[in-house]
């Protein structure tokens, strides 16, 4: 087999980076079958053998980042045609062929991405403790989650961060290192379905001291305790980051 690797940085949450690359489908010529797909990190295509001994196989992985989705795709192919014409004519062909697809596709998922709301939250580090909060009301009342909210219309991601923290704690953050992304069930603020994430950053406080103005309760927990709180399920993903963020000397 052949092989070409693509990297491509998309200006998406992961979900829709994700779900536009699968509505776009493939740049080639014959049908793929779907092998595997786990939304919304991975997905592999494959065709053949079908024609002679016509192989292809088409991967994808998904990574959130603090920049956006770093999607990394792998193409194999043998054509059956001989090494000489799967090394020089067709390694050409599907060069070129992916690069218009990744174009058409980092400028869809860029559109798409305007219409999910994305939530942003803070792991706020003090020493070998994590600040977590408790919602006080609505339908996750009682839960645990990192403070954080919504990001506006145009808004930077990491100024709605300074901005939700300062609006519910009363203090102002400096976001570090970027922990990761996990997709939201459920509709936020009326969009699609799935289609939201909360983005977490590491975070220590530059000023203040924070106050519950809109949660029922903050806790500053060390590592041993984090499991044992009731969380928004969809935010455990993320404990793992959290807890080697609290390891580190
Ligand atoms: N802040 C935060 N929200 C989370 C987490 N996990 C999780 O599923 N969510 C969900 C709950 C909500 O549906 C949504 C965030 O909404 P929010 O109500 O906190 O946002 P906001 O501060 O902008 O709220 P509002 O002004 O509209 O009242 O994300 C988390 O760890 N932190």
């Amino acid at each position: 087999m052949y092989r070409l690797r693509f990297t491509t940085v998309v200006a998406a949450p992961l979900t829709v980076a994700f779900d536009v690359a699968r509505a776009l489908g493939r740049p080639w010529p014959f049908p793929l079958e779907e092998v595997e797909s786990v939304r919304p990190v991975r997905d592999l295509y494959a065709a053949g053998p079908g024609r002679g001994r016509r192989r292809l196989t088409h991967e994808r992985w998904f990574t959130a980042t603090a920049t956006g989705t770093v999607v990394d795709e792998q193409v194999d192919w043998e054509s059956g045609l001989g090494g000489l014409v799967d090394r020089t004519v067709l390694r050409r062909r599907v060069r070129r062929a992916m690069r218009r697809h990744l174009d058409s596709y980092a400028a869809a998922a860029a559109v798409r991405a305007l219409d999910v709301v994305q939530v942003v939250g803070a792991a706020v580090v003090r020493g070998d403790r994590v600040l977590v909060a408790q919602r006080g009301s609505g339908p996750l009342a009682g839960l645990w989650e990192f403070p954080g909210g919504k990001v506006e219309p145009g808004e930077d991601h990491l100024a709605a961060l300074v901005r939700e923290c300062a609006e519910e704690l009363g203090v102002v953050v400096a976001p570090a290192e970027f922990l990761g992304e996990v997709p939201l069930d459920g509709s936020v603020a009326g969009g699609a379905p799935g289609a939201s994430t909360l983005r977490v950053w590491a975070a220590r406080l530059a000023d203040g001291e924070p106050v519950a103005r809109e949660h029922r309760e903050l806790r500053w927990v060390r590592t041993a305790d984090l499991d044992g709180l009731d969380w928004i399920a969809a935010d455990r993903p993320l404990l793992p980051a959290v807890r080697a963020l609290l390891a580190r000397p």
